[in-house]
């Protein structure tokens, strides 16, 4: 891993670090805020982002740094997809380059380089928790794609997160207009096949009862790629802690993330 950015921010420092992913076979960026003193004290909170998103949007706009400062958590916000010469992309900002929904493609041209979900669990994990001193304590979280991210993740590895939360999450991907194109690129027309990356179906087997919080403006323009009271449904419905919360005049933007960042923090920290 290299070090390509570094800024003094409250009680640490902002950096970004690059490395060659040998998952993605491409060179990989990513945020890295580093509380001083971290140490075998130090948990990690990982955070995914959305479309069209790169490893500075939630670095750069949400504001995390106080919060992250105060409780002395190391923080690591990576790409959303492989990028670069070689790697395929779309004309639209939903699929390819920006748009990686933290799947593993099976379907060409994707399947060479899309494997976000190998990137994010196998291979950024051990990376970054080599480099950085840290307690072994993790959360995970996200905004909209990468909210659907974290969930995904977190349901389909227990033990691995010690708490998960989202912001305006996409939560059932297999039956909105973002999620039936992406997947039916990235996986190919077999929609059961789709279903071991949908987190309303995930939470119907899922082997670990992690409380789950999840903020959403309800004047968001994307509600109807979101469709939270799916997963309220599927909570209530097998009995799976939910704390959904609905803010009335907020939008998807990162003005909406940093209003409530505190509170996924103190979420974390009380989960640890
Ligand atoms: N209208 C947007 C749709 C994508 C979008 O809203 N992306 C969200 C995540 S789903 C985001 O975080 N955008 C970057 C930002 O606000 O900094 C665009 O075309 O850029």
């Amino acid at each position: 891993m290299k070090k390509i950015e570094s800024h003094r921010s409250f009680a640490g420092h902002q950096e970004v670090w690059e490395h060659q992913s040998e998952v993605l076979g491409v060179p990989m960026k990513v945020g890295v805020w580093v509380p001083d003193g971290a140490d075998h004290t130090t948990p990690v909170l990982y955070f995914l982002s959305g479309l069209t998103c790169t490893e500075q949007n939630f670095i750069t706009k949400s504001g995390f740094q106080r919060i992250a400062s105060e409780l002395k958590v190391l923080v690591v916000a990576p790409d959303t997809s492989p990028r670069g010469e070689g790697v395929p992309n779309d004309d639209a900002y939903d699929l390819g380059q920006g748009a990686g929904f933290y799947v593993n493609a099976t379907q060409a041209p994707w399947s060479k380089h899309f494997k976000m979900y190998d990137y994010i669990t196998k291979e950024l994990l051990a990376l970054v928790e080599n480099q950085f001193p840290n307690s072994g304590k993790r959360g995970i979280f996200g905004h909209s794609m990468g909210g659907h991210g974290a969930l995904m993740i977190a349901l389909k590895n227990p033990g691995m997160f010690q708490s998960v939360s989202a912001f305006s999450p996409i939560v059932a991907p297999t039956q909105v207009p973002w999620g039936e194109k992406a997947f039916g690129a990235y996986l190919g027309p077999d929609r059961e096949a789709w279903k071991a990356w949908d987190t309303c179906e995930l939470i119907k087997s899922a082997k670990e009862r992690l409380h789950i919080l999840v903020d959403q403006g309800a004047d968001d323009n994307f509600l109807p790629q979101l469709q939270p009271e799916l997963l309220k449904e599927a909570c209530e419905a097998h009995d799976h802690p939910l704390t959904l919360r609905m803010h009335s005049g907020f939008d998807h933007s990162y003005y909406f993330i940093s209003t409530f960042i505190e509170d996924h923090f103190r979420h974390f920290a009380s989960s640890i």
